[in-house]
């Protein structure tokens, strides 16, 4: 278009535009705002057009949200909702080992952990936040740096699309740590992978690899990320060069396991890891978007969001009661055994917690101690 004529296209606006903004565009602590001029599929700039960066920055904790950084996605996305001039909303964590990995453990451990009053308020800005991207009037990309694990798989399955570099893992860390994975994916799973996979996903918190989620159609797409003597190479951890093992059972995506794997982590300490696939993956999407109609794509996106919608806004209520109330038990003990154990043992003693409730032990102080690492430990 001329300039010519976008000026006399502009003429018909209103002179003076009403502020629909619930805050004025801005950077909270912990969660970055950005319009990024958008581009054309040829790369081109696009002139007074933007795509909204929305990006969890907290790295050194794998970029989990505390409840300020809740608070500031929800007013991002309200933002990038109501911002003419964005094509499309791009949702990102800082870095390159984590999207996210849910909700902050060390915030729920030694804040909401026995606070179930609390945790239920927590949760009103949760749910408020899967419902800002599910109601966000522009396509969400999830732009998936690194690991989504945890309220993190969730926020990221709320979102439209999702393109991953592939040494990013996906799945649920809830029934391991103290949580039920309700903040979404129980809404989500099903209708995205099917009930079975689902529950697999759901339920175990092994995680999956970038290959198996875009196999299973968890992601829209993949990207390599490792460079190795400059040359970018598929995650050496993962089985990508063969579909069937000799049973006839797919493998393809599954991790490798023994040497293989041994090797694969070798590999992996002598490469770097480099985004700019990412990048241009993503921008590639945000291309094909900005070709497209408008309220046509929005409100495609409106009836293709509507399985997802109807699971989450069935559940998410009582999902909050019972979460809330499950911090006085399970989330308690859980969240305070990762937060207060190494990295070797950060889990309960689930054995020792079903005995004691197979014997009808109550959930009081001394059985929450006593499923501790450090009560394992003897400390
Ligand atoms: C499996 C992990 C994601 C990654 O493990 P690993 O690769 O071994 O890295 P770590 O050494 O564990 O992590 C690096 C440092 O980051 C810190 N970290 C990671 N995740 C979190 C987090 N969620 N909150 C706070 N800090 C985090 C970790 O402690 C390390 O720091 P350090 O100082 O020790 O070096 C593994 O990290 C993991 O399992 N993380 C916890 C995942 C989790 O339980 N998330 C919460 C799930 S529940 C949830 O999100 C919910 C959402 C809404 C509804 C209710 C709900 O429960």
């Amino acid at each position: 278009m001329t300039a010519h004529s976008a000026s006399s296209l502009a003429a018909a606006a209103p002179a003076a535009l009403h502020d629909h903004d619930l805050v004025p565009e801005t950077v909270v602590p912990g969660v970055l705002y950005e319009k990024r001029p958008a581009r054309a599929p040829d790369g081109a700039l696009v002139p007074g057009l933007y795509n909204a960066w929305i990006t969890l920055d907290n790295p050194r904790q794998f970029n989990s949200y505390t409840t300020e950084m809740v608070k500031g996605v929800i007013l991002a996305f309200r933002a990038a909702s109501n911002a003419r001039d964005v094509v499309a909303t791009v949702f990102t964590g800082s870095g390159d080992k984590a999207f996210c990995t849910g909700g902050n453990t060390k915030e729920y451990a030694e804040y909401y952990a026995g606070n179930p009053q609390e945790y239920r308020q927590y949760m009103r800005l949760f749910n408020d936040m899967v419902s800002a991207i599910l109601g966000c009037d522009k396509p969400v990309i999830c732009r998936v740096n690194g690991m989504r694990i945890g309220g993190g798989q969730e926020i990221g399955m709320a979102c439209d699309f999702s393109v991953a570099q592939d040494l990013a893992r996906f799945g649920q860390a809830g029934p391991k740590h103290g949580s039920a994975p309700i903040g979404g994916a129980t809404d989500f799973l099903p209708v995205m992978i099917g009930a079975e996979r689902a529950m697999v996903s759901g339920s175990l918190c092994e995680p999956w690899s970038a290959h198996k989620a875009a196999r299973l159609g968890m992601i829209t797409d993949i990207v390599p990320a490792l460079k190795i003597d400059g040359a970018f190479v598929a995650n050496p951890t993962v089985i990508t060069d063969r579909y069937l093992d000799e049973y006839g059972r797919v493998i393809h995506g599954e991790f490798k396991t023994g040497a293989e794997a041994a090797a694969g982590r070798d590999l992996l300490k002598q490469g770097t890891v480099d985004l700019s696939l990412l990048d241009a993956k993503v921008e590639e999407l945000c291309g094909k978007i900005l070709l497209t109609f408008p309220d046509c794509f929005t409100k495609t996106l409106e009836e293709l969001r509507k399985p997802k919608l109807a699971a989450w806004n069935a559940n998410k209520e009582n999902s909050r009661a019972w979460l809330a109330l499950n911090m006085m038990t399970e989330a308690r003990a859980g969240f305070r055994a990762f937060n207060e154990g190494s990295k070797d043992d950060r889990e309960i003693d689930f054995i020792a917690l079903r005995q004691a409730l197979a014997a009808g032990t109550p959930w009081n102080e001394a059985l929450t101690e006593r499923l501790l690492p450090a009560a394992r430990a003897g400390r």
